[in-house]
């Protein structure tokens, strides 16, 4: 059986506050992009071992037991003692680029065991065990336009369609670690919520909806910035970052026509439709 893990986005961030135990309160609006992987299970044949995991195109780094598809495995297989099985991962959404790759793997993981082996379980307990794999992986499960607060696990829907808008999601040829990004910021309340901003008109988000962490990021990699001018100046109505970095999206009207881009080498761009 095979399921199509897809990418997010995230409109604006606000890291609100520091919290006791080192996470970060955070607001942002996750929205899911047609950017896929493909997972793919079968019931493995050779009983001496749990999984055996393949993966195809880009490179993940890190033990295969700690791919969050094996650990999504684990985790049910905790539970419900399924049968050994062969997982083969295509990755095409980069990894460390702040559209939730890894999470969107485990969730989509969970859905498919779920399926597959006829688990009944409901969307509100595939969450609760989404939730133990990343901050963001429950996000995944539904997988709508959702508003996200708390440690970014806390989520109310939201009535918003970027239905027709195309995007260009770039990622330079650089690494922002999520963790360190966190450690740089300062925390405070926003002078424009993101959840009052995303009920305005498009054309006012450039001015409005700001990822903190851009702040902290950009000076550190200059290139992830530029691309961002670059994405305004090719007619953009909004760019961001997303999440921690180091991709930046761009969302164009659905009449505009999106120039071939010209990044350096080792930059990775897609194009899509929303
Ligand atoms: C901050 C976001 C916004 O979308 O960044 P991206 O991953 O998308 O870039 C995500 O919520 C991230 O989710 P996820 O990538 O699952 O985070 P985790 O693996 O749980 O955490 C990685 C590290 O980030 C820090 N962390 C994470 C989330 C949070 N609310 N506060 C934190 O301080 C912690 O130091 C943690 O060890
Ligand atoms: N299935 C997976 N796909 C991508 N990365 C994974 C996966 N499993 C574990 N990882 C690890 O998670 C880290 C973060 O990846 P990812 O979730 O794609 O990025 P981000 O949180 O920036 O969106 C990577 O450095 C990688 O080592």
């Amino acid at each position: 059986m095979i399921t199509f893990p897809n990418a997010k986005i995230n409109l604006g961030l606000s890291i609100t506050k520091k919290r006791p135990d080192g996470y970060h309160n955070l607001e942002t609006v996750f929205y899911p992009v047609a950017l896929e992987d493909a997972l793919e299970i079968h019931t493995y044949s050779q009983e001496d071992k749990k999984f055996a995991l393949y993966h195809h195109e880009l490179e993940i780094t890190g033990n295969p037991e700690d791919n969050l598809v094996v650990r999504a495995y684990l985790l049910l297989d905790k539970e419900y003692h399924l049968p050994p099985i062969e997982i083969h991962l295509y990755k095409h959404i980069p990894s460390g680029a702040g559209l939730g790759g890894g999470s969107a793997d485990a969730a989509f993981m969970l859905k498919l065991l779920n399926e597959y082996y006829r688990l009944k379980l409901t969307d509100s307990q595939l969450e609760v065990y989404a939730a133990t794999l990343g901050a963001d992986c429950a996000f995944f499960i539904k997988n709508t336009p959702t508003f996200a607060e708390g440690i970014g696990n806390i989520f109310s829907p939201i009535s918003l369609s970027l239905k027709g808008y195309q995007i260009a999601i770039i990622k330079p040829d650089v690494f922002v670690s999520t963790r360190e990004a966190f450690s740089k910021i300062h925390p405070h309340h926003p002078e424009f919520p993101v959840k009052e901003v995303i009920r305005r008109p498009i054309e006012e988000w450039k001015e409005l909806l700001i990822n903190d962490f851009e702040a902290s990021v950009f000076p550190q990699h200059p290139i992830i910035r530029e691309i961002k001018e670059e994405l305004y100046c090719q007619g953009a109505v909004y760019a961001s970052m997303s999440g921690s970095g180091s991709s930046v999206f761009g969302l164009f009207r659905p009449e505009c026509r999106i120039p071939d881009f010209n990044f350096k080498e080792g930059t990775f761009c897609y194009i899509g439709k929303l």
